[in-house]
C-alpha cells in the first residue's frame, strides 16, 4: 500500500483518486477549492465533475497545498495545462523528499512549446524527483468511475519507475501497459484533442462518417509526422495514447474537445462554447502550440493548419473544410518524413 496524492480533483483527478482508494492506497485527493474539499470528504461526491457517483468514503480530500505534497510518496499532477507552472511552483515550496512525480495532462505549452514532463522538469528540482511518469490513453472518466474495461499506457524513460506505476494503478477494471517513449506518449496525448476538435466541427457541420473517418486518419498522419520528427517513435502513434485515444476522443460522447468541435461547427463563437462547457477544453490552446510546432519544425499539418485559422483567424468552419479538400494532389504514404 502507498501513500498516494492527487493534485487536481476535476474530473480525471478524482476518477483516478477513487481507482487509486479502491486499489488499496491511502489517496489524498488536494482541491483549490474549499468547498470541493469539504463535498468529497462529507458527502463522498464531486457533483460538478462526476455527477451522481457516489466517493469511495475512505478518499480524503484536501484543500491545503502543504497538508497534500507532505502525505505522498506518489504525487499525481491532474491539473489543466495552463495551471501546470503555477501548481508545480507552489509544490516545490513543500516538497522536502524525494517522490515518485506522475502526471495525466493532455496538452503543450503554447510559446515555449514545452510538453508537459519538461514544464515539471524545470520547476521540480531534481533533488527531490525520482522520476517522472506519464499516464496517458483512451480513459475517459465517465466510464473508469464505472468500472467500464479501460486500457492506458505509463511512460517513463526508466522502465522501472513506468512499471511501479503500472502496479499502482492496474486493477480488473483498469489494464496499465508501459513505454519508454516520453515524447511520443506527451505528443499523442496531447494533438489527438486538436483532431477532436475539427471532428466535432466536421459533426456539427453534418458532414457525416466518411469526413470523420478522413480526419481521424489524416489526423494520425500528420501527428505522426510531428511526432517522429520530434523525436517519438512511429509505433507508439500507432498505439494507446496515438490512434487509441485518438478514435475515443473524436467519436465519444464524453469528450470535451469533440464537443466543443461540435457546437463550432453549429455556428457557435469560441468563447461562448467556453463559457458553456465549464470544463478543460485542452485542445484550443494546444492548436495553437501544434501550429507553432509545425512551423518551428517545419512539417506540414494541414488539418492543424485549418482548425488554427478557424480558432483564431475568424475563419468558416465550411470555408476551411473546403480549402482542405482543394489542396494539392499527395501521395497517402510519405514514411514520415
Ligand atoms: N476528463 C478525462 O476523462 C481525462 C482528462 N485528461 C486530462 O487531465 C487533465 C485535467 O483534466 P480534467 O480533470 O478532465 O479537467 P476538469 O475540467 O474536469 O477539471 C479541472 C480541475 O482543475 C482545477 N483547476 C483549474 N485551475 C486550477 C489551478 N490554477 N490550480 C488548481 N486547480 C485548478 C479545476 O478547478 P475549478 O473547478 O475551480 O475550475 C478542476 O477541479 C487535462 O489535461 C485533461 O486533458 C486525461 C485523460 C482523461
Ligand atoms: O483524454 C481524454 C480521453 O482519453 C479526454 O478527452 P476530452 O478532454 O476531450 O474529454
Amino acid at each position: 500500500m502507498k501513500k498516494v496524492t492527487v493534485l487536481g480533483a476535476g474530473s480525471w483527478g478524482t476518477a483516478l483518486a477513487m481507482v487509486l482508494t479502491e486499489n488499496g492506497h491511502e489517496t489524498l485527493i488536494w482541491s483549490h477549492r474549499d468547498d470541493q474539499a469539504k463535498e468529497i470528504n462529507e458527502r463522498h461526491t464531486n457533483e460538478k465533475y462526476l455527477p451522481n457517483i457516489q466517493l469511495p468514503e475512505n478518499l480524503a480530500a484536501t484543500s491545503d497545498l502543504q497538508t497534500a505534497v507532505e502525505h505522498g510518496e506518489i504525487l499525481v499532477f491532474a491539473v489543466p495545462t495552463k495551471a501546470i507552472r503555477e501548481v508545480a511552483g507552489q509544490v516545490m515550496n513543500y516538497l522536502n523528499k524525494k517522490v515518485l512525480i506522475v502526471h495525466v495532462l493532455k496538452g503543450i505549452e503554447p510559446d515555449t512549446l514545452k510538453r508537459i514532463s519538461e514544464i515539471l522538469q524545470e520547476t521540480l528540482d531534481s533533488s527531490v524527483v525520482e522520476d517522472i511518469v506519464v499516464l496517458s490513453g483512451p480513459s475517459h472518466a465517465e466510464e473508469v468511475v464505472l468500472h467500464h474495461p479501460t486500457t492506458i499506457t505509463a511512460a517513463c524513460t526508466n522502465l522501472r519507475s513506468a512499471e511501479k506505476i503500472q502496479d499502482l494503478f492496474m486493477n480488473h477494471y483498469f489494464r496499465v501497459y508501459t513505454n519508454t517513449d516520453v515524447i511520443g506518449v506527451e505528443l499523442g496525448g496531447a494533438l489527438k484533442n486538436v483532431i477532436a476538435l475539427a471532428a466535432g466541427i466536421s459533426d456539427g457541420l453534418n458532414y457525416g462518417d466518411n469526413a470523420k473517418a478522413a480526419l481521424i486518419t489524416r489526423g494520425l498522419a500528420e501527428i505522426a509526422r510531428l511526432g517522429v520528427r520530434m523525436g517519438g517513435n512511429p509505433f507508439t502513434f500507432a498505439g494507446l495514447t496515438g490512434m487509441g485515444d485518438l478514435i475515443v476522443t473524436c467519436t465519444s460522447v464524453h469528450s470535451r474537445n469533440w464537443k466543443a468541435g461540435n457546437m463550432l461547427g453549429k455556428g457557435m463563437k469560441l468563447d461562448e462554447v467556453l463559457e458553456t462547457m465549464g470544463m478543460v477544453v485542452e485542445g484550443v490552446r494546444t492548436t495553437k502550440a501544434a501550429y507553432q510546432l509545425a512551423e518551428k519544425y517545419d512539417v506540414p499539418m494541414p488539418i492543424t493548419t485549418a482548425l488554427y485559422q478557424v480558432l483564431f483567424e475568424g475563419k468558416e468552419p465550411k470555408q476551411a473544410v473546403d480549402e482542405l479538400m482543394h489542396r494539392l494532389k499527395k501521395r497517402e504514404i510519405d514514411y514520415l518524413q
